[in-house]
């Protein structure tokens, strides 16, 4: 591996675990940081549509990133409670690369990301129990249950979080279903001198979908959780696979 690819992945693996930064823990869960200013969580921000942008003046309900889509209570309380059993009974590994170890637990089907080697690899096939949410996912973001080739199961045990990443551009379509602790979901845009900034809220048993500019163009992220969080992530394959 040429010094310059591996140094480009080893930055990729730092930023998809959090790069070892250390972010402080934004253990106040009723409030979000706009622009620096901590304002409290209002009922306009339930249901996990809300996003709030720091270019516009306006903190509530203004323009949502293009691409971005989400909607509450895709999942009951009871779907929710098997589905965090479920993925706590799966093995689950933390995220690896060289010299990084994760705190965030992962595991694939249908297909992993190799981050070694820099490609899709081969995966256990989607289990039974995923299969109805995968067909539900798929109906919220206008696609078919088969095109969901890949399902993430992550468990964030507290102080895991994300790092700024845009996924791999071996997938297309992002579907995420959110379990346990609140979490905000940040988006950053480079622009020049600086960044477009936005956050959507990821309630529990909400469901998001990532498509277009959002995919594309913006980088999310999400800072160590205080209390555990469980995601189910699901991508479609690009039509377009990367050179
Ligand atoms: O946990 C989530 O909802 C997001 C996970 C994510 O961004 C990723 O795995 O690429
Ligand atoms: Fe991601």
């Amino acid at each position: 591996m040429g010094r310059s690819v591996r140094s480009r992945s080893l930055a990729v693996a730092a930023s998809l675990d959090g790069g070892g930064s250390a972010r402080a823990v934004d253990r106040d869960r009723s409030r979000y940081r706009v622009r620096g200013r901590r304002v409290p969580r209002t009922g306009r921000f339930r249901g996990g549509t809300a996003l709030v942008t720091a270019p516009v003046g306006d903190l509530f309900g203004t323009p949502v990133v293009a691409g971005f889509a989400s909607a509450p209570d895709f999942l009951t309380v009871a779907e929710e409670r098997e589905l965090i059993a479920r993925i706590d009974a799966t093995a689950l590994e933390p995220f690896k690369f060289q010299r990084w170890l994760g705190k965030r637990l992962t595991t694939s089907f249908g297909s992993r990301y190799d981050f070694e080697r820099g490609r899709m690899a081969d995966a256990p096939p989607l289990p039974d129990w995923l299969a109805p949410f995968r067909a539900r996912a798929a109906g919220f973001a206008g696609l078919e249950a088969g095109e969901l080739m890949q399902a993430l199961l992550i468990r964030y045990d507290p102080g895991a979080g994300i790092g700024w990443h845009r996924d791999r551009p071996v997938y297309e379509h992002v579907v995420g279903i959110s379990l346990g602790e609140p979490a905000v979901l940040r988006l950053r845009r480079r622009k020049p001198g600086g960044f477009d900034r936005a956050e959507a809220a990821l309630e529990p048993r909400a469901i998001y979908h990532l498509s277009g500019e959002v995919r594309h163009e913006w980088e999310h992220s999400i800072v160590e959780m205080a209390r555990p969080r469980w995601s189910i992530t699901f991508r479609s394959l690009a039509a377009r696979q990367p050179a």
